[in-house]
């Protein structure tokens, strides 16, 4: 039995989430030809440098925070009510966040592409496109939005897939988060080519989007199997001060946190809390 089989024989949330995809790309598809995606991709507003804006917090001895705008999750529901974008990104962008995440997938996270494009054009950050990426047409419509840098699941994809899918974000200037949860999914992240001397930038989620459970832990046990030097971010769980020292203490200074933000009233003000306390 195929790996794929098994996991719709479970029919996990991430499985779920990618076979929708895969209709919802197919719609889309029908209203905007991938060749007009092509155009607009062309025209849109230059890419801001998503790891270069990363790496200009590290040379600077500061943390690098990736900050989401997310306003539901499938294991939180509505997180946040009261779901202003622009305002958001302006308070990250004020309380030193480096970069955004924005998540755009409408069915399971109550996301839109408007939020990425209001989110953007409110700042100067660079932008992730958060969604479930499994097909090339959302990369150029990616690129087309507006984003600075795209996300690749690896356990969402299979190794043909992630190539061809990071070769095209790469071909149009983006930048690259590919998202990794375990030891296998790290080593074939770490396969991927440097191009023309950019390479990607690797995510360990602490989430298992397949039973959503959450360990700091995740982190902690891969990130010595990383190449020295080679930057990681930790996603997801962190909530605490104590957890941002953990991870700190390990080594690790780039942190991709949302929830833990949209849940204040004021998320500039709880980044700067758990980030840059005075
Ligand atoms: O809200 P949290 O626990 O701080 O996590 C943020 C981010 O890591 C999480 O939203 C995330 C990480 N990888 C994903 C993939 C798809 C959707 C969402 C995610």
């Amino acid at each position: 039995m195929s790996t794929a089989t098994s996991h719709s024989a479970r029919a996990d949330i991430l499985q779920r989430i990618v076979d929708r995809k895969h209709e919802e790309i197919a719609e889309r598809v029908a209203r905007v030809s991938l060749a007009e995606l092509r155009e607009r991709a062309a025209a849109a507003s230059p890419v801001r440098g998503f790891i270069a804006a990363l790496q200009a917090k590290r040379a600077a001895g500061l943390p690098g925070v990736i900050s989401e705008v997310k306003k539901a999750s499938p294991s939180k529901g509505v997180i946040r009510a009261d779901f202003d974008p622009a305002a958001i990104a302006r308070s990250y962008e004020a309380a030193g966040a480096a970069c955004l995440s924005v998540l755009t997938d409408v069915d399971f996270f109550q996301g839109a592409d408007a939020y990425l494009q209001d989110a953007r054009d409110a700042c100067a950050l660079p932008v992730l496109r958060k969604d479930f990426t499994v097909d090339a047409y959302q990369v150029v419509e990616a690129r087309a939005l507006g984003a600075d840098c795209i996300l690749l699941i690896v356990s969402a994809l299979d190794d043909d897939q992630l190539l061809s899918l990071y070769r095209e974000a790469m071909a149009l200037g983006l930048d690259v988060l590919v998202e990794v949860h375990d030891g296998d999914e790290l080593q074939r992240a770490l396969r991927l080519p440097a191009i023309d001397g950019r390479e990607a930038l690797i995510g360990v989620n602490n989430r298992n989007l397949r039973t959503f459970e959450v360990s700091l832990d995740t982190t902690l046990a891969l990130k010595d199997a990383m190449p020295s030097g080679r930057p990681l971010v930790t996603e997801s769980g962190i909530a605490t001060r104590d957890d941002v020292q953990r991870m700190r203490d390990a080594g690790i200074d780039l942190f991709l946190v949302g929830e833990s933000f949209m849940r204040d009233p004021d998320p500039g003000a709880a980044l700067q809390r758990l980030f840059f306390p005075s």
